[in-house]
This record gives structure tokens, sequence and C-alpha cells, in this order.
């Protein structure tokens, strides 16, 4: 082929090329240079398209893998290539171009590379843009503390994030399989109620266009709160977002405010605002159904004393170990709240004065179950004052305030036991009440002008009907007030703590009436009743032993009679002074004995030698079965622990047969004699012969 015919060629090929939108090189195979270009190849360049005409391809190639395509071009080895790559300008700028080389052949011998570039630099552009603008996303997606999980419409996972996965609990390979079903399998075993969690999982696929919030819990405790977003494109649903958070700590945190709020932190009773809604209701009831409630106030005897000697930590336990047995005491419908300090009360729900009597009963006895501390046991007991809606008052404060009053009552009588509201009023002569101070002024004038006086209430041997000693009783005599029974003025004396003088003076005086009576040969026994506060007062022993001294009287002709509650409280204490008095040879006797928490523990324990049938159980006798119960078991218990037994207030003859043939001892009461000044029992004694004056 002539040279002229190829140029020819080359022309017609030039001529094509020239309108076409790409950029285009015509590069001769036979030595590699450009022997055309179009215009857009020109601009391409930033150059007069002549001016790249001549010009070897090499030059104008920016990468090695050009490079390595022309040499391996030049060889003949490679004919044609098509792919991404970079040319740099005239004026050095690089840019991408996607490129395409073809050999075409113009005649024998003669062939040409075309070269097709087309500028991919917007494309890029925006790919770039795109790419940076996914990894923005993707890394906000990240950041957020929410687990994100991205579905189709048909529910086939897009995407999620790690938080999702953590939230979850998804193990590293289930992601990495992007095993759609076996990550949703996997997120249903994951929760509580599976089939419900299914469910809804299944109603909200049918939810076209509605955000839906819900939670979401998972068998680990952590709560979940999962916000379902549609996903929109060109006003399509086209999938879901679905964001979990986990809000368990947020949870518990509301739990806690609200717990608190509303419960006691030592104890975790509920609190006074929680007694108050109850009340509240226990009211709305009672009136709507007619059914009374009752309130019972417990305080705590002594507590002060458990701090002082085990510690303050101690005490908490024991306040803890206290809700627990109130609560076991009581109906689970009931309310037990801690007020403060060892302040508890009990809301029992219809409950009438038997119903919250029992109550209290019970209270006293699960009271009476002894603490341990290291290795040593004691018994906190505690004083219960109990009122009625709506005898006792209208609202809560006012219950409050009366259960109290009749708490403080119990307290002043001794402590540990229970007692109703209106209880505490002391009926004066005019039926109205008598005010504790008036009464309280009235008693430390009486001792002082020797208003009071020592009754003897005869003891006697149940079968010979021999009288085997006396026990004193207090009576008083005002001037003013009139008589006054020991029921009314003890508990006073007792609050004010009088009661120490007046129980002084009862030692001594019936001391000087045994010393003399046993000078007349008479071998009487004396028992005294001692009240707890004395009992417990620091050198009661020695004032019984210098009375004693005093009066010339051997020790074993003098009788304490105590009642339980004293030796309950500070039990260890009660057993040294005790030990104490036996020592001395003073006898000791329990009074009223069945009414208060009767525990064989302390029976056995103690130096007790007598024990007193209290009469409230003599009075039902011989008929009352439960009476006869608790009067045999008395006596045998007795019998078991060779203790006497005496009985109180007898006063019929069918009463004391019952009591001879059961086995008890002794007895008092009015079928042989009331209690009788010193001058009328000396005559009791020996009628044959009465003392002056008589
Ligand atoms: N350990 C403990 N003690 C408390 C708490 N709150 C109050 N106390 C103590 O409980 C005692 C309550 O004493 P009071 O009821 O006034 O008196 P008491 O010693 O029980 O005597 P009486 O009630 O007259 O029988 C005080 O010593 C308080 O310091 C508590 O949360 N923990």
């Amino acid at each position: 082929m002539t040279e002229g015919v190829a140029l020819a060629g080359i022309e017609f090929a030039a001529g094509l090329i020239d309108g076409m939108l790409d950029a285009v090189w015509l590069i001769d195979a036979a030595n590699l240079r450009v022997v055309a270009a179009n215009a857009a190849a020109g601009a391409l360049m930033g150059a007069d398209a002549s001016s790249l005409c001549g010009r070897e391809i090499v030059e104008l190639c920016a990468t090695p893998e050009d490079l390595f395509f022309w040499g391996e071009a030049a060889s003949g080895l490679t004919q044609e290539i098509e792919s991404e790559t970079w040319l740099r300008r005239f004026d050095g700028i690089t840019i991408p171009v996607k490129r395409r080389i073809s050999r075409v052949s113009m005649g024998p011998a003669h062939d040409l590379f075309v070269v097709v570039l087309h500028d991919s630099s917007e494309r890029r552009r925006v790919e770039d843009e795109l790419e940076e603008r996914i990894e923005e996303l993707a890394a906000t997606l990240e950041s957020t503390a929410d687990g994100v999980l991205v579905t189709d419409i048909a529910g086939n996972i897009r995407s999620f994030n790690q938080t999702f996965a953590a939230l979850w609990g998804l193990p590293p390979e289930l992601l990495r399989r992007r095993d759609d079903d076996a990550i949703m399998d996997a997120m249903a075993r994951a929760v509580t109620d599976p089939s419900a969690y299914m469910h809804r999982v299944a109603a909200n696929e049918d939810t076209e266009v509605r955000e839906v919030v819900d939670t979401v819990t998972l068998l680990s405790g952590r709560v979940l709160q999962r916000v379902m977003l549609p996903q929109m494109s060109h006003g399509r649903v086209v999938g879901r977002v679905h964001s979990y958070r986990d809000i368990s700590e947020r949870l518990e945190a509301i739990h806690r405010i609200e717990t608190l709020s509303s419960t006691d932190a030592l104890t975790g009773l509920p609190n006074r605002r929680v007694l108050a809604d109850r009340v509240d209701f226990s009211i709305a009831m009672a009136q709507r159904e007619g059914t009374p409630f009752a309130l019972l106030f417990a305080n705590l005897d002594r507590f002060k004393h458990v701090n002082d000697t085990l510690g303050h930590e101690f005490g908490d336990r024991v306040l803890m170990e206290v809700a627990e047995r109130l609560k076991a005491c009581l109906r689970q419908v009931d309310t037990v709240t801690r007020l403060g300090g060892d302040e508890f009360v009990m809301l029992v729900h219809q409950a009438d004065a038997l119903g919250a009597e029992s109550a209290a009963r019970r209270i006293l006895e699960a009271m009476h179950r002894p603490f341990t501390h290291g290795g040593m046991s004691f018994v906190v007991t505690c004083s219960l004052g109990i009122v009625l809606y709506p005898r006792d008052g209208a609202g809560l404060d006012e219950l409050v305030r009366r259960a109290d009053d009749a708490m403080q009552e119990v307290k002043s009588a001794g402590r540990a036991s229970y007692r109703f509201h209106r209880s505490c009023e002391v009926p004066g002569q005019d039926g109205g009440p008598r005010s504790r101070l008036r009464l309280d002024n009235a008693m430390r004038q009486a001792l002082v002008e020797g208003h009071f006086r020592l009754h003897y209430q005869p003891q006697v041997d149940m079968n010979t009907g021999k009288v085997l000693g006396a026990e004193a009783l207090i009576r008083w005599h005002d001037p003013e007030l009139g008589n006054i029974s020991p029921g009314e003025f003890i508990p006073v004396a007792e609050q004010s703590g009088f009661i120490v003088p007046i129980g002084d003076w009862v030692l001594r005086q019936a001391v000087h009436q045994a010393a003399q009576w046993y000078r007349q040969g008479r071998g009487l026994v004396v028992s005294i009743n001692v009240s707890a506060v004395q009992f417990h007062r620091a050198g009661f022993v020695d004032r019984v032993a210098s009375a004693l001294h005093a009066a010339g009287l051997p020790a074993g002709m003098l009788e304490l009679e105590l009642t339980e509650s004293i030796l309950i409280q500070d039990a260890q204490e009660a057993l040294l002074r005790l030990q104490a008095l036996s020592d001395l040879g003073v006898k000791l006797a329990i009074d009223d004995f069945g009414t208060g928490y009767s525990s064989l523990g302390y029976l056995k324990r103690f130096p007790i030698d007598r024990l007193k049938i209290d009469r409230s159980f003599v009075r039902g006798l011989p008929g009352d079965e439960s009476d006869v119960g608790i009067v045999n078991a008395i006596v045998n218990l007795g019998r078991a622990l060779h203790l006497e037994i005496v009985a109180e207030g007898v006063e019929t003859e069918d009463q004391r047969q019952f009591l001879m043939r059961t086995g008890c001892e002794q007895y008092q009461g009015f079928l042989f004699a009331p209690a009788l000044d010193s001058r009328s029992f000396e005559a009791k004694l020996d009628p044959e012969n009465p003392p002056a004056g008589l």
C-alpha cells in the first residue's frame, strides 16, 4: 500500500472521529504515535487537537498500566483494553477517564489503534461524594447508642449496627453469615415471651406507614424500647427502620424512686404515705359496706437499751426482723408500715374489737421469740395501742394519734401488752375523766399524809382450809377524791415514776406486818406485787434486803409477785436479779400466770417458787372447757417443774372443788375472804378470839 493511500485512510478516519462527543485519538500501530485527534481530545488534554498529532503515545500515558499496555501492543502481544485509568493533561492535572483501546486495520500492513477516552471526573465526584455520605451515615449509625436494624418491605435484613447485635446478644458468627432467618430466630429466642413477640412482629409487618413504639423484655432481664419507623422512598414504603434502646436502667431508676418514696429504706415496709392511701381506701370500703377496721400502733419496749448495749447496727437488724414478724402476724391484705424509729402501725382490714385483739395477741406472741446476738438471746417486747374505725376517729391522723395515746398507756402500765383507745380515760366519781396530773399530785400527798393502807387477802390451803399466807394489796382512800382503785392510780404512778416510792412503802409496810405476825408465831408468808419499773430499778435487791433486816423478818416469809412481762424484758438482767433475791431466801411467784407470754424456757431457768393462776381462768370453772383445759395445763406444768400453784379469784365452792381435784394446792378469793385490813384479817384467823375493837 502506498503512503498516499494510507494517509487518505487516516484522513477519512479523522473525519469520522471529529464529530464524536468522546475524546478519540488514532495511533499508528507501527510507531505508536498520534496520527489524529478530535476536538474533544484536544479539550480533554487542554490543548489544540492538532498539537497532539505526531506525539508518541507514551508521552501521554500517565499510568504504569498504560505503559505496559503500549509495550505489549508494540510487540503485537495485545490488541485492546478497556478500563478506568488516569490521564495527565498538559497543564499537569490528572483526571480519571474510562478508556477503551482497540486495534483496527486500515489495509494491509497498516493498523491503527483507536483510543476512546471518556472523562469520568463528574461521575467520580458524584461517586466519591456518595461514598463519603454513606461512610458518614455508617459512622453515625455506629456512634448512636441505639441498636438499629433496617429491613426491606419483605422483612429481609438490609443492615444493622453493632449496638443492635450487642443489645440482642447475637453471636458474631451469625452476623457474619448474614442468615436472616437465623438472626430473626435468635431474636425470638432471646425474648421472655417468644410467641407474643412473634405475633407483634407479624402485626407490625402489616402496618404500612405508622410509627410503632413498644417494649421487649429479654430473657437476660434487660428491657428494650423499640421504635419502628417506615422507610419511605418516593412516597412509598420500601422498608422499616427498627431502633432499639436499652431502657432497663431508666425503668430501674423509676422503680427505685417510686419505691423510695413509698417505703421505709431500712425494713422495706411501706411508709406513712402508703398507709394514708390504704386507710383512705379502707374508710371508703367501711362507709360503703359498713365493715370496721382497726389500726394497731406498736412501739418497741426499751429499744434504746438495745441500741446502747448491742450497737445501732444490731438495732437495725432487730427492726428488720420485727418488720418480718409483724407481717407474719397479719393477713396479706393487711398493711404493716414503719412510721420511723421503733414505731410501726398495722392496718387490719375488716376487723372489729375481737379481730384487732387477736391480731394484737399474735403480735405479742411473735415478739416473745428471742433475738440472738453473739450467742446470747434476749426478748424485745412491744407495747400496742389499738383504735377502731369509725369508733375512735374519722381519719388517719386522728386514729394514729389515739392509737399512740393508747400505746403510751400500755407503756405506763409496765409495757409488753396492748390496750384499746378510751380505756386510757380514768373515770372519776362523777363519771368524767379524772386528770392524770391531778391523780399524780394527790398520790404524792397521800403518801406524805399516810392515806395509803395495805389490805391482806388470805391464801388458803386447798385441802385443810388453813391460812398459809396473805397477799398484800394497796388501798387508797383520799379525803377529797374518795376511794381510788389501784387499777386507776398504779398506771399513773408507773408512768410518772412515782411507783418507786409507793413500791418502797408497800415493801416496808408488808415486811413490818409480816414480822409482827411472825413474832406472834403465825408463820404467814406475805406476798407483795412488784411493778416492772420498781424491779428494774438499780438497788432493788438491796432495798428488799434492808427492809427484811430492819424488820427482823426471815426472808422466807416474804414473797415477791412478778408479772411475766418483767421476766421477759431484759431477761439476762432479770435472771441475775432473781438469782440474787432467791439467794437472799425470798420466795418468788409469777402473778396472773397465763395472761402474758408464758414460756417454758424462762420458767425452767428462773428460780421461781410459785405460779398464780389468773382469776380470768378461774371464773369459768368448772363449766368452761377452755378454762378447764388451761387450768389443767398450768397445774401439770407446775407439778412437772416442782412449783406450787395458787389460784386467784376463787368465788364458789364448785370452783374450789374443781381446783382441788386438779391438784392445785392453795387459793385465795371471796369464797374464803376478800382483802381485809390487818385487824379483820387477824379476826378471820382467830374467830374465837377477835382483836379488841372489832
Ligand atoms: N437501730 C436503730 N435505732 C433507731 C432507729 N430509729 C430510731 N432509733 C432509736 O430507737 C429508740 C426509740 O426509743 P423510744 O421509743 O423513744 O424509747 P425506748 O427506749 O424504746 O423506750 P420505750 O418506748 O419507753 O419503751 C431511740 O433510742 C432511737 O435512737 C433506727 O433506724 N435504727
